[in-house]
């Protein structure tokens, strides 16, 4: 479709400028090892993971993280998760110090299922931490299927899917706990490029039809500019916050996805991600 055929779109800065923080980080800093080791040999410099990063997403954007290795994209999602705690600074997720599992789903580059349980019981596991009665459990948990187009996949063994279905089972378990935020952290990066292609589309949608709010790290520049409705180009040495990219393509639930990669708006806004990948601010 080119682009000047495409539907207005409804922009991250129209959208969601004035909507509720969800996360908000305030001039984080996260520093790994002090020098102190008690041989001398064993010393190594402290490494600033994230240096003075300050960080507001807001209720229904899909915030992507981008920039080279080790420029610290994990370390600030675990920052949001509760899973590290920063150096100096603070992070609030709806306005309270993050707690791991509350509010919160998280998929990461393995889909880590229970690889004894069926993908219903590995689904079933989450809903009873969620408090979800016993009774209502399996009928929940083929929603769920339905929801990442696995239906009827519920008694099937986790060894028994794919890669790409395995990781459709993790991003349902996130779903489980009826996250208002979603984090993940290259959750495509281990699977084939079409596999990759048709996941990216459908958590682009279901995004989308939820208006879930969700911060995503990738390496890939083309999956940062189909994904996010805002794009983030950390750097390195020490890992900061580069650039803060608008990414105005459309985003409703009946957008063709597809499309969008053909678009001369698509195009354009690649180029200048790449530009500023590569650019001062981010070296
Ligand atoms: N637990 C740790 N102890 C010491 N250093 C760490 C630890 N975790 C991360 N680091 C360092 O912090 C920096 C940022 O790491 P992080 O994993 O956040 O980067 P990244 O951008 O996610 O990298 P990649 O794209 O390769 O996954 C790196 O220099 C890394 O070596």
């Amino acid at each position: 479709m080119p682009a000047a055929e495409l539907p207005a779109p409804r922009t991250a800065a129209a959208a969601e400028s004035d909507s509720a923080p969800v996360v908000a980080v305030d001039r984080v800093t996260v520093r790994f090892g002090d020098g102190g080791g008690r041989f001398r040999r064993a010393r190594t410099a402290p490494v600033d993971a994230l240096s003075d990063v300050s960080l507001t997403v807001r209720e229904g954007e899909f915030a992507v993280l981008v920039g080279p290795s080790g420029c610290g994209k994990t370390t600030l999602l675990r920052v949001v998760a509760g899973f590290a705690q920063p150096t100096t600074g603070t992070a609030r997720v709806h306005g309270a110090a993050p707690v791991p599992g509350r509010g919160v789903g998280v998929v990461f580059q393995q889909p880590r299922l229970f690889p004894w349980r069926t993908v219903g019981g590995n689904l079933a596991f989450a809903l009873a931490r969620h408090g979800v009665p016993h009774a209502d459990r399996a009928a929940r948990a083929e929603e769920l299927l339905d929801r990442v187009r696995l239906p009827g996949m519920s008694h099937r063994r986790v060894w028994e899917l794919s890669g790409g279905q395995q990781q459709r089972v993790a991003i349902a378990r996130a779903l489980a706990a009826e996250p208002r935020l979603l984090l993940l952290d290259e959750p495509f990066a281990a699977l084939d490029a079409l596999t990759r292609e048709r996941l990216q589309e459908e958590v682009r949608t279901l995004a989308a039809r939820t208006r879930t709010t969700v911060v995503f790290v990738t390496h890939s520049a083309d999956e940062a500019v189909l994904l996010g409705s805002r794009v983030l180009v950390m750097a390195a040495s020490p890992g900061r916050i580069a650039a803060d990219l608008p990414i105005p393509l459309p985003r409703n639930a009946d957008t063709d996805v597809p499309a969008l990669r053909g678009t001369a708006e698509f195009a354009r806004l690649r180029a200048e991600l790449s530009a500023a990948l590569r650019g001062p601010a981010a070296r």
